[in-house]
C-alpha cells in the first residue's frame, strides 16, 4: 500500500519513508513506514525526529537482522518508546521462541512485551493499535499557542510545486493563514492543508500533534528544506524556538552524473534539484568533464541508493543520464612542503580525492588514506567460517563474535569501505544463501596504497571512466573492466586501453582498432559503467 514509487514496486523494497494517518477508537494515529536497507537509513533517522514511538518489526522466520540492531540504537538514543513486534508467525519456518530470546539477549525486551502477528492474515494486527494507544505517549502539543511546525520531508509535485510534510507542534493551520519560514525568511499564504491516508486528502485544519501536508506556493525546492521551522506570521521572529537540527548522514560513495545529451543539462539540473528535495541525503557538487560536458559529482549512501536515484530520475522526470562508476572518497596527506602545498593544493595539508582527473602527483604525497567501516553481520552459526573467509579476502580485521541465541552469531569486522561499497552484500547473500544480514557505520581512516586505473579511448584518457582504487583491488577490477569493455565497445571504432599506474606495474590492455570515427553522443549512451 505504502510503496508508491515505481522503483519500489519493481524492486519490492521501500526506499522512501511514507506517512499514513488513521483513526482508531477515537484516537488519531500517524504512522511512518521506513525502509529497511542500510542505504536508506537517512529516511529512518529523519522519521525518528518526529516520532513518539516505534514498532520494531522482526520476521519470525528470519529473526533479528543487522539493521534491526542499528535502528534499535537510533531509537534508544532518542529515548523513544519501542514496541517489539514479531511478524510472519503464519509461516511454517516461524520460530517465535527463538526470536523472543534474541530480543531479550540483545535489547532486554521481555517476552510479554512482544506482540505476535501475521500481517498477511491480519492475525493480532488489532493488538498493535491497542499497544500504540497504551504504551506510546501522546505527542506534546499546545493547540492554544501560535502556529509552529517542522518540515520533516518534502516532495516536488509537477502541478503544485514544492509540498512540505509537516509536524504541527503548536497551534493550528488552515487555508488562508499567513506563515513564515525561519531559515529562508520568506512569507506564505497557505493554499491547502491535508493529511496522508496514505494518499493526500484535503482537510480544513491541521492542529498541534498532527502530521500533514502543506501547499503554499513554495517556488524553489530550497524553500521546503527538511528541518525548516514554519511559524505564524503574527509571531515575532526573535521569539520563535527552532527545532533541533535533523542530522544528515555522510555519503559513502560518489559518482559523476551527466546528461546523455549535453543540451539536456538545464532540464536535468532542475530534475536533480527536485528529486533531491525528496531525497535530501544525496550531496550534489557541480562538475565538468571534457568528454561528457557539464554535470555533477553526487554523493550517495551506497550503490543501491545510487541506482535508485538514477531510476527515479528516469521514471519520475523522464531524464536520460550517465552515471559513472561509483567510488569512495580517498584522501592524500601532502608532504610537509609549503611551496608544493601552496602551488598545487591550495595550501592544504590533506586533500580529498573524489575525482580521477584530480589525482595528486604521487611524488607530492606523504601517504594515502582510505575510509574504514565497522561492519555488523548476523549469520547462522555454521556459516561463520565462510563469512570470515569473505571478510579476510576483503582486507578486513576481525572484531568481536557473540551469539545472539543458540543458532545465530553476531560478527563484527573492520573493513575498508571500498571493499564493501560495490557488491559485498550480494556476495555475502550468495555465500550464505540469503541467511546473513549486514549493516555498517563509518570507522575512521587507514593508510593505504592507491592506484589509478586510467582508461584511454583512442589514446586519450577519459578521466570520468578512469578509476582510483586501493592497489589490492586493482588487478581484479581491471580484469572485470576488460571483460565489460569487450562486450560493450564496437572494436572497429574505438581503441580502449586500461593502464595501471606505477603501483600496478605492467598492467596495460589494449582492445579494438584505432579508427578515428569518434562520436561523442555514442560514447555517452554507451558508457554506463
Ligand atoms: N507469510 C507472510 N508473509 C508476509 C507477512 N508480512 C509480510 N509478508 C511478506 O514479506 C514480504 C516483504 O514485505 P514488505 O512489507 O515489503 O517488507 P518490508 O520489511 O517493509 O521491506 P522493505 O519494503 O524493504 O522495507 C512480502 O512478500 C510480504 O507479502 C506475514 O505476516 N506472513
Amino acid at each position: 500500500m505504502l510503496d508508491k514509487l515505481q522503483v519500489e514496486r519493481e524492486r519490492g523494497i521501500t526506499v522512501k519513508a511514507q506517512t499514513a494517518a488513521l483513526r482508531h477508537k477515537g484516537y488519531l494515529l500517524n504512522l511512518i513506514d521506513t525502509p529497511g536497507h542500510v542505504d536508506f537509513s537517512a529516511e529512518v533517522s529523519r522519521s525518528l525526529a518526529v516520532c513518539d514511538g516505534i514498532l520494531l518489526l522482526v520476521a519470525a522466520n528470519q529473526g533479528v537482522q543487522a539493521q534491526t540492531i542499528a535502528n534499535f540504537w537510533l531509537a534508544f538514543e532518542k529515548n523513544i518508546q519501542m514496541i517489539p513486534v514479531i511478524n510472519k508467525i503464519d509461516l511454517p519456518g516461524a520460530d517465535v521462541k527463538a526470536v523472543e530470546t534474541q530480543l531479550k539477549n540483545l535489547f532486554e525486551f521481555n517476552a510479554d512485551e512482544c506482540l505476535h502477528i501475521s500481517a498477511k492474515s491480519g492475525l493480532n494486527v488489532e493488538k498493535i493499535l491497542e499497544a500504540i494507544i497504551e504504551r506510546v505517549p501522546p505527542p506534546s502539543a499546545e493547540v492554544d499557542r501560535p502556529f509552529r511546525a517542522l518540515i520533516f520531508d518534502s516532495q516536488f509535485d509537477h502541478f503544485r510545486g514544492a509540498i512540505a510534510y509537516i509536524l504541527v507542534k503548536e497551534g493550528s493551520l488552515k487555508k488562508g493563514d499567513k506563515i513564515r519560514s525561519f531559515n529562508n525568511d520568506k512569507s506564505y499564504d497557505v493554499a491547502e492543508v491535508g493529511v496522508m491516508r496514505p494518499d493526500m486528502v484535503k482537510c480544513t485544519e491541521l492542529r498541534a500533534g498532527q502530521v500533514g501536508y502543506l501547499v503554499c506556493n513554495m517556488r524553489t525546492v530550497q524553500e521546503a528544506k527538511v528541518g525548516e521551522t514554519l511559524y505564524s506570521a503574527a509571531t515575532d521572529k526573535d521569539t520563535v524556538q527552532t527545532f533541533a537540527e535533523i542530522k544528515g548522514v555522510q555519503p559513502t560513495v560518489y559518482a559523476g552524473l551527466f546528461p546523455v545529451e549535453t543540451s539536456d543539462y538545464e532540464n536535468l539540473k532542475q530534475a536533480v534539484e527536485r528529486l533531491c528535495l525528496n531525497d535530501p541525503s544525496v550531496t550534489v557538487t557541480p562538475d565538468s568533464s571534457k568528454a561528457l560536458g557539464l554535470g555533477w559529482r553526487i554523493g550517495f549512501l551506497g550503490v543501491l541508493h545510487m541506482e535508485v536515484f538514477g531510476a527515479r530520475l528516469s521514471q519520475e522526470y523522464d531524464a536520460s543520464v550517465i552515471l559513472c562508476q561509483p567510488s569512495v572518497e580517498f584522501r592524500a596527506l601532502i608532504k610537509d612542503n609549503e611551496s608544493i602545498r601552496k602551488r598545487r593544493y591550495e595550501g592544504l595539508a590533506e586533500v580529498r580525492i573524489l575525482d580521477p582527473s584530480r589525482f595528486p602527483d604521487e611524488s607530492d604525497v606523504e601517504k594515502f588514506l582510505e575510509p574504514m567501516v565497522k561492519v555488523r553481520m548476523i549469520v547462522p552459526n555454521e556459516m561463520m567460517g565462510t563469512v570470515n573467509g569473505l571478510c579476510s579476502e576483503c582486507r578486513g580485521e576481525r572484531g568481536e563474535i557473540s551469539s545472539i541465541d543458540s543458532t545465530r552469531l553476531m560478527i563484527l569486522w573492520r573493513l575498508p569501505l571500498a571493499e564493501i561499497a560495490v557488491d559485498f552484500f550480494e556476495r555475502l547473500k550468495k555465500l550464505t544463501s540469503g541467511y546473513a544480514s549486514f549493516d555498517y557505520e563509518p570507522d575512521g581512516w587507514q593508510e593505504t596504497k592507491l592506484v589509478k586505473l586510467a582508461i584511454l579511448i583512442n589514446g586519450k584518457e577519459v578521466s570520468e571512466f578512469s578509476q582510483i582504487l586501493p592497489a589490492a583491488m586493482a588487478r581484479e577490477r581491471a580484469k572485470t573492466l576488460v571483460q565489460r569493455l569487450k562486450r560493450e565497445i564496437p572494436r572497429q571504432q574505438f581503441e580502449v586501453t586500461i593502464k595501471g599506474g606505477s603501483r600496478c606495474p605492467g598492467f596495460e590492455k589494449k582492445m579494438g582498432g584505432a579508427e578515428q570515427t569518434r562520436s561523442a553522443g555514442f560514447f555517452r549512451a554507451k558508457f554506463r559503467f
